[in-house]
């Protein structure tokens, strides 16, 4: 038993659609919950103008009656208000010396799909490409990854997300609570859990913004509670810390990923890694540290997951940079399409929810059954197992 997605749609097309297969029957969807997540998304400090138009909410459309799943695939549709603006340029061919021409996107920008794409699939309208490839796909993600939220929530399962780093801003250390972590960055506008340095952070950006420049940063997702042994040695595409990192980097503008100490563990003597393994009545086995973030042998160890991931800055800067138009061969700077000047705070919620959906499929991989009941009984008893070891 698995559970997979698609997205379709474009950017500024009428909507984004989602389908999920393989969710069990019986459980209770919080559509509320849901727009609350797609809501956070939207929300973050440093966005263009474009998330002023948008207030995404997702409409179930398939899979759901009087608020459970039936077990029937999972259809969700996002709307795209801003199409209303762009009808016109997305339907009509673009014709010479019109309007519809003049939008026609020649002058590839560095760092995004355009020419790539373009090359790739031999078009010459490079919006065919920018489409398809802008972040607003982030937001049916996000969708599928709230359900898969609501999904791990019943097993006691939670997931945080924190900013970490904003360019030259540091966000610093703390020892909070997972509760209070969600409680802190729900209510930052850069998802920091300190005053002083979401302060710190608007300016920057507003700074980097009026250079006509772009920023980007590091972001942190935990998920507390679970089992161990999700995900597995045995099969290299069934280890979960390299299906996450896959997650992770599938983001758009994802350059790195790491888990737990990550890439210090290159610098760090053996002695000064490995967490030491534990046990009590209590808690069972548990490891005295957790400096690998949850993961050993490619399997939850029962610890926080804790993952970060690196986004590089927005490629669209409105002082552009070269590029090489693309019916001339001649050197131009690049098309200034609106944009974010920071989307970091954003990128945070996408990757909580990215973690989360695969989570959620390796949870459903190991108790997986037809309905919410069979699971619960999957799992109570593999802990009644995991008690008696
Ligand atoms: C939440 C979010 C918002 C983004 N907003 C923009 C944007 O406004 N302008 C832009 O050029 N790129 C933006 N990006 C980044 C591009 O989508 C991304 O760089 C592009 O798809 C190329 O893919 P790659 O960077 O992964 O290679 C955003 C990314 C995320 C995650
Ligand atoms: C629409 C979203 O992000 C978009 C991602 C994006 C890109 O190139 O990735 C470019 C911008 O699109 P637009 O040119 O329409 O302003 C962002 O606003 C969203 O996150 O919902």
């Amino acid at each position: 038993m698995s559970i997979r997605f698609l997205t379709a749609g474009e950017t500024h097309g009428p909507q984004l659609t989602a389908i999920i297969e393989g969710l069990p029957s019986n459980l209770k969807l919080d559509i509320e919950a849901l727009n609350f997540q797609l809501h956070r998304r939207q929300k973050g400090y440093g966005r263009g103008r474009r998330m002023q138009i948008e207030k995404d909410t997702a409409q179930i459309v398939g899979g759901v009656r009087h608020g459970y799943t039936t077990g029937a695939p999972v259809a969700l549709v996002v709307e795209n208000k801003d199409w209303t603006h762009w009808r016109n340029i997305m339907n009509i061919e673009p014709i010479e010396g019109t309007d519809e021409e003049k939008r026609r996107v020649h002058r590839p920008r560095p760092g995004h799909a355009d020419l790539n794409g373009g090359l790739k699939y031999n078009l010459k309208d490079l919006r065919n490409v920018l489409e398809r490839s802008s972040a607003r796909e982030t937001a049916v993600r996000v969708a599928c990854g709230a359900i898969a939220r609501q999904f791990l929530e019943q097993f006691g399962i939670k997931v945080a997300g924190q900013v970490i780093r904003i360019g030259e801003i540091e966000a610093p250390a703390h020892d909070l609570s997972i509760d209070e972590l969600i409680e802190r960055t729900e209510a930052s506008s850069v998802r920091v859990v300190n005053k002083e340095t979401e302060k710190k952070m608007e300016e920057y950006i507003d700074l980097i913004k009026k250079e006509g420049d772009s920023i980007g940063g590091i972001v942190e997702c935990i998920v507390e509670g679970l089992p161990v042994g999700l995900g597995s040695h045995v099969q290299y595409d069934r280890k979960l810390d390299g299906r996450i990192a896959q997650g992770v980097m599938s983001i758009n503008a994802f350059k790195g990923v790491e888990v737990g100490i990550g890439f210090e563990a290159g610098e760090l003597r053996g002695s000064k890694v490995h967490d030491e393994i534990v046990y009590t009545e209590e808690r069972g086995y548990h490891r005295a540290s957790n400096r690998l973030g949850g993961f050993e042998g490619g399997m939850t160890n029962g610890m926080p997951i804790v993952v970060r991931g690196v986004m590089k800055p927005i490629p669209t800067l409105y002082k552009p940079l070269q590029s090489v138009d693309i019916d001339t061969k001649e050197a131009f700077t690049a098309q200034v399409e609106r944009s974010d000047a920071c989307a970091v705070p954003a990128a945070s919620v996408v990757m909580e929810h990215v973690v989360t959906w695969e989570v959620a499929k390796a949870f459903l991989e190991k108790f997986g059954g037809d309905s919410m009941e069979e699971i619960h009984a999957n799992y109570n008893n593999y802990l009644a197992q995991l008690e008696r070891y």
